[in-house]
């Protein structure tokens, strides 16, 4: 599902982000990325779906060596990882059905197929009533599950999510969690780097610990460390 062999990651500036890098994550398996604040956590995920590209190595995904592919095959690859960020990054000025539809109104499907597609994946992060708020009139929690359902939108295989709870309380970041649970249930692998010790000792789940750019942890059931 996802491959690294080797990967190295060294910023324009100089920062070397990652090193040496070798991992493999399976169909379906559901990862917690953990480790200090500029660990590579971000960049780790950045370069599973191609926003940061390794200085050296490859990485798979799906099968497709992602640094080798065209630059007209990348938007086909993401359609096939979803993708949820700490802040968010809604369109406020759309609204949460407008927001997840436009990932499918860009790769031009049928209006009719496309309100399908919406209100479903709608119902599936529990927002079926709020379709038609904005950004601005959704609290934290509920603006989070829009853009888990845009993430989603496309049936992605994977979907990555970069500090996920890290705007939201701990009621909220519970339930975001149980929401990527579900999706999880349901055959999509995720990955997910997390600051959220509570929830990653709660719920046992394989944890990659990076520090300083290294893997210095991989376990099935791990913990989030000291
Ligand atoms: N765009 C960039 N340009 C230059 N250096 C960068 C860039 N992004 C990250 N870095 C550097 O790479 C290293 C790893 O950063 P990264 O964001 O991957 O860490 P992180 O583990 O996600 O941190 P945090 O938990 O604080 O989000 C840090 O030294 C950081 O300063």
């Amino acid at each position: 599902m996802i491959e690294m062999h080797d990967v190295w990651k060294t910023y324009p500036n100089g920062a070397t982000a990652l090193q040496g890098i070798d991992i493999r994550i399976d169909r379906g398996e559901f990862v917690y990325v953990v480790g200090p604040s500029g660990a590579g956590k971000s960049t780790f995920v950045k370069l599973m779906y191609r926003a940061e590209r390794p200085t050296k190595g490859q990485i798979f995904v799906n099968g497709f060596n992602i640094d080798r592919m065209r630059e007209r095959r990348i938007p086909y690859l993401r359609r096939h990882i979803g993708v949820v960020f700490q802040d968010f990054k809604l369109l406020p000025q759309l609204t949460a059905a407008e927001n997840v539809a436009f990932a499918l109104e860009v790769i031009e499907m049928p209006r009719r197929q496309i309100r399908r597609r919406v209100a479903d994946v709608m119902e599936l992060v529990g927002l079926s009533h709020k379709m038609h708020a904005r950004p601005n009139e959704l609290s934290g929690g509920e603006q989070q599950r829009v853009a888990v359902a845009r993430a989603l939108v496309n049936n992605p295989v994977v979907l990555i999510a970069d500090e996920p709870t890290g705007n939201l309380d701990p009621e909220t970041s519970w339930e975001i969690l149980r929401l990527l649970e579900k999706i999880n249930d349901r055959g999509t692998t995720v990955v997910m780097a997390t600051h959220n010790r509570d929830i990653v000792n709660t719920r046992k789940k394989r944890v990659i610990a990076i520090e300083q750019g290294r893997i210095v942890r991989d376990e099935e059931r791990g913990v989030y460390g000291l």
